[in-house]
């Protein structure tokens, strides 16, 4: 079939063609007849070596580097697909196609059918084919990634002759840290083109875009706010994500837009003259009743507030609710209201998807293996697996056997059949190395191999196998002195460490609260309380264990308790004699004592002693304090 339809734009194609011929043949440019930007993709095409005569190659990607790329742009995918189908019911017609490519310019998916057949070959708009402006000349999707811009290109403005019975419009979509993600595209036949559809493209791009920030960023609190009332809850709005103290965890490209700012503010009060109690206030009068703020700069602000679940409940005292789940609830999510690790959780997903490996660092029981879970979780890996290998743990002897696998009758005592190794069991996912720091030297450059060539070949076999995995590794050790002391390699310290990050102590973090909270959800449902005292022993105790001890402390409350408040008496033996011991320590540094450990231990010793009057057992008992040590403070406090 032919295309019939009439050209309501022909005597302005002949034009453009007049113009693009003067400029390949002569190199000048006809003044008003293309905009800027297509004139600088015109100069760029011809620096280039583009030949405007010769038509386009149709070569794609493979297959296996195409899932490639689409597994590295999952989430992109997963938040695109349904938008896409929406605007090509908006647009359809035989003549046109939809195409979400890469940053690159590679199409990932396309959608709408295709009699531009008739017009071209198949093969380029089809997933794997590229539209880098480099390889075929000025094109929206080429184009638009040049000046991270939305741009039309129509009929004769495409560089490449080829092209001039199509018009395309593409607009660049931004992830979460603005860094571009892709573009959205649009590609008619020239004779069919609608003047709409550069708009309905941008605005599919923006809820697009709203997609991918909502999916990686969920916060305490989100604000969904605009300068006009009418545009909250459209693709324009934007979108602040925040800790329940007002620090800003995310903002969205439309938000700091509406701020006027290229850089994220730190927190609400930088953004709004409200007190971000005030707005809480509000609402929790009316959970649905628009908000009015006003902006730093005096003008006027509109809003709705998204609230999770709890955010609301009262955090002093009796305040750590949590919603009834069930004992068995799935791994905690990190939590992000401590300003570090939000940069971390930032940094994480800056890089996840880059095939940067990432080398978690930090003291032991700070939530390493939890945040190589959650990175993996956020991942356009996430639905592949995540295997994790404890390098201390591996049993002697059969370690490289358990990491690489072996074939059928590679070893004595090797299973008939052979076995897949842990490496290779990550193909398609995440390989977790935990305790790196372990790994017995030899095997250190055996796994460089691995890393270096993505491919295995298992004890006793001959052929290498090709894999695809992402990696991430923890230790609680020095690896940098252990690359001194010639105990760790320094080229497999650098191929894991591209980027490091390191969780703070629990002694340092901000987030006690939402840790407690965490922890209480995934032991019991319900609704429990703890005592202010408690919180302020937590929050001075130097939790040499971090969360893990923190975890098997309210355990045992929780046991001691029996599902009531967690008091003073139900700290686990123990607790108050370490805390007192760093006390000690904190004592051989001079220093402010206001608030300190020791009067804060004072203060919990006097009232011990008053609640069992003056019998010295039953309070150093009720406190988890030997009865000596106990004494020793009485008699530093003149009451003994
Ligand atoms: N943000 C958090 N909220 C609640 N619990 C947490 C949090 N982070 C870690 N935990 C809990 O703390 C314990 C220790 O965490 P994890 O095993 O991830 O630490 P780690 O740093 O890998 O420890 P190690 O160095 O000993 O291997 C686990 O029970 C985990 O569920």
């Amino acid at each position: 079939m032919k295309l019939t339809m009439q050209n309501p734009m022909t005597k302005s194609l002949q034009q453009i063609e007049h113009a693009r011929l003067q400029f390949l043949k002569q190199g000048s440019m006809v003044e008003g007849v293309v905009n800027k930007t297509i004139a600088r993709s015109w100069q760029r095409s011809l620096d280039n070596g583009i030949n405007a005569f010769q038509p386009l190659s149709t070569a794609t990607l493979d297959r296996v580097e195409l899932e490639k790329k689409r597994s590295k742009y999952r989430l992109l995918l997963t938040q695109a697909k349904p938008e896409i189908s929406m605007l090509y019911e908006q647009i359809a017609h035989s003549y046109s196609v939809v195409a979400l490519t890469d940053a690159e310019g590679v199409i990932l998916h396309s959608e709408g059918q295709h009699l531009l057949v008739d017009l071209a070959p198949r093969e380029i708009m089809s997933p794997g084919y590229s539209w880098c402006e480099q390889e075929r000349g000025t094109n929206a999707i080429g184009t638009a990634i040049v000046e991270q811009q939305p741009v039309a290109v129509q009929g004769a403005e495409h560089f490449v002759e080829q092209l001039q019975n199509f018009s395309c419009y593409a607009v660049p979509i931004f992830g979460p840290n603005r860094q571009l993600l892709g573009t959205l595209n649009v590609t008619n036949a020239f004779a069919a083109h609608q003047q709409h559809t550069l708009t309905l493209v941008k605005m599919t791009a923006q809820q697009i875009e709203n997609r991918v920030f909502r999916a990686c960023y969920q916060g305490p609190l989100t604000l969904h706010f605009h300068t006009a009332a009418d545009f909250i809850g459209s693709a324009w709005e934007g979108c602040a994500v925040l800790s329940r103290e007002g620090a800003l965890l995310a903002i969205n490209r439309n938000g700091l837009e509406l701020l006027g700012k290229s850089n994220p503010p730190t927190d609400f009060q930088s953004i709004f003259l409200e007190p971000l109690s005030q707005l809480l206030e509000e609402y929790r009068q009316n959970a649905n009743a628009p908000l009015t703020l006003t902006l730093t700069n005096g003008g006027p602000a509109y809003a709705t507030l998204d609230v999770a679940p709890d955010t609301t409940a009262n955090h002093g005292i009796a305040g750590i609710r949590h919603a009834a789940k069930p004992p068995t609830a799935p791994a905690m999510a990190m939590t992000s209201e401590d300003p570090r690790i939000a940069e971390i959780l930032t940094q994480a997903r800056l890089v996840m998807d880059q095939d940067i490996p990432i080398l978690i660092q930090g003291e032991t029981g700070v939530g390493k293996e939890l945040l190589a879970t959650t990175i993996h979780q956020n991942s356009a890996r996430a639905s592949g697996p995540l295997i994790a290998i404890n390098c201390a743990a591996l049993p002697e002897g059969l370690i490289e056997a358990e990491l690489f696998g072996y074939e059928e009758g590679a070893f004595t005592g090797a299973r008939q059949k052979g076995s897949q190794g842990k490496i290779e069991q990550a193909h398609g996912g995440t390989l977790f190395l935990d305790e790196i720091g372990d790994m017995p030297l030899l095997l250190q450059a055996r796994l460089l191999r691995v890393l270096q060539e993505r491919s295995i070949t298992p004890l006793g076999g001959s052929k290498s196998r090709k894999l695809d995995f992402a990696v991430i590794s923890a230790t609680n050790q020095k690896l940098q002195e252990k690359v001194a002391e010639g105990t760790f390699r320094k080229d497999l310290f650098y191929r894991l460490n591209g980027i490091s990050l390191t969780l703070p102590p629990l002694r340092e973090r901000q987030d006690l609260p939402a840790i407690i909270y965490n922890i209480m959800s995934a032991e019991r449902g319900g609704h429990v309380e703890i005592h202010e005292d408690v919180l302020n022993l937590f929050r001075r105790h130097p939790w040499p264990g971090n969360i893990r001890q923190l975890h098997n402390v309210l355990k045992t409350m929780l046991a001691l308790s029996g599902g009531g408040p967690l008091q003073r008496r139900h700290l686990p033996p123990g607790f108050m004699d370490e805390l007192d011991n760093s006390m000690t320590l904190e004592q051989k540094t001079p220093g402010p004592t206001a608030g300190s450990i020791d009067a804060i231990t004072n203060e919990v010793v006097k009232q011990a002693l008053q609640h069992h009057e003056g019998n010295i057992s039953a309070a150093a008992r009720e406190l988890g304090m030997s009865r000596n040590r106990f004494y020793r403070r009485l008699k530093a406090l003149g009451l003994a």
